[in-house]
């Protein structure tokens, strides 16, 4: 199934990961984008270490302190309004869970999704996502009769597709597989206006985007958007499995008591990890981090000027470098004999998603190491 790397990585601390013999890499891949706070931060270490110590199984049904910690973490960095949250394990099961509570919030069944879209690889969660190398093996089986695909960012698109009978629009504030596309600020704020107005919840997927990859704590904030609900996971638990649908009370209480759950979901763990992860990047502010970060890596990603790029585009430490040619080849060549990870999205794109904890020294060696792959 996976493209597998011939390496065996075996150690990893703050953005630098090391292989079985040693060799020593720059980590802009970070996961896919869950490593935000560095690999093996000491705070996440720790907490981890502890709670293993006292406690690693408890189900939802039994409360448990770690659990209300997080929640209460989560709660206070999350937009106004969005003190709700179905806890899960990942991306994809965020993204079932909000398919779930659009469909019993608004007793509404058709979505609007957005082409180039990523919303995970369950049957639910492909049926909101556009390209077709992802559906495509499984045929009907990934049912979309009841989802309408618009163009990502186009207006007028989004004002025809919803209607009184959308319960939801899915919609990535940066679509992250889909090549790096910011929506404008514009699009978002739309987006939120069409909604409100027909009736239909709109839901942010900030799997990719959240907890301060952008610039911000989440994406949204960017466009001053609050949605009615928004998937997270990722970077969430510095590092463990997790997922969550954070949402609206009224969108929350539509839900039948027992329509949905979760045997991992809100596990000790993961929570304790979590609050430890959330608390770093408050006291670390990451999200300034990684907007001035950010700004700095893609200034010196357009200085290099090489003519096979392009466009530099981004938000934060969510970069995209497109190429004219197809990517796979450079991303090869900056592994083997430069020492840097780096990941596609979509053919011509070179995604960098570094901890926010990169170093400028370690930024500067990865541009260098890029500039001389271009060559
Ligand atoms: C190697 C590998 O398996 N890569 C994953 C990478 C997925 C990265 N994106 C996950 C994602 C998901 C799904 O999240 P998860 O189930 O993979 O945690 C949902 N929404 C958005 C915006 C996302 O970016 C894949 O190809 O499915």
């Amino acid at each position: 199934m996976y493209n597998k790397h011939q390496v065996v990585m075996v150690r990893a601390k703050g953005a630098t990961v090391w292989d079985e013999t040693g060799r020593e890499y720059i980590d802009c891949v970070a996961g896919y984008g869950v490593a935000n706070i560095g690999h093996g931060h000491p705070d996440v270490v720790k907490a981890i270490k502890d709670q293993a110590d006292r406690l690693i199984v408890m189900p939802q049904t039994l409360p448990n302190d770690k659990r209300a910690e997080f929640l209460t973490e989560l709660v206070g960095v999350l937009p106004q309004g969005l003190d709700r949250v179905f806890l899960c394990n990942s991306g994809t099961e965020a993204m079932e869970a909000a398919k779930k509570f659009a469909i019993t919030g608004t007793g509404r069944k058709r979505f609007v999704s957005m082409k180039r879209g990523f919303s995970g690889r369950s049957l639910g969660a492909l049926a909101f996502t556009w390209e077709p190398k992802y559906r495509e093996p499984f045929g009907d089986a990934v049912d979309n009769r009841n989802v309408d695909f618009i163009t990502y960012g186009d207006i007028e698109q989004l004002r025809a597709a919803v209607t009184d009978e959308t319960a939801a629009v899915i919609l990535e504030p940066v679509q992250g597989e889909g090549g790096v596309r910011p929506a404008s600020i514009e699009f978002m704020q739309e987006a939120r206006r069409i909604t409100k107005e027909k009736g239909a919840l709109l839901i942010l997927d900030e799997i990719q985007t959240g907890f301060c990859r952008t610039g911000k704590m989440f994406a949204c904030e960017h466009s001053g958007v609050v949605p009615d609900a928004m998937t997270l996971a990722k970077a969430m638990a510095g590092g463990l499995p997790v997922g969550a649908l954070a949402m609206t009370t009224e969108v929350a209480d539509r839900m039948p008591a027992g329509g949905h759950g979760t045997t991992f979901g809100g596990n000790p763990m993961t929570m304790a990890a979590g609050v430890a992860a959330l608390r770093a990047m408050k006291r670390e502010n990451m999200a300034e981090q990684a907007r001035e970060k950010g700004a700095y890596f893609m200034e010196k990603l357009r200085a290099i000027g090489s003519p096979k790029i392009r466009e530099v585009r981004g938000l934060g430490l969510m970069i995209g470098v497109e190429l004219k040619e197809k990517s796979a080849p450079y991303i090869a060549a900056l592994e083997h004999e430069e020492g840097v990870l780096t990941l596609q999205a979509t053919p011509l794109v070179v995604r960098f998603l570094p901890p926010v904890t990169i170093s400028k020294e370690q930024i500067d060696q990865v541009v260098a190491a890029f500039a001389r792959v271009l060559e």
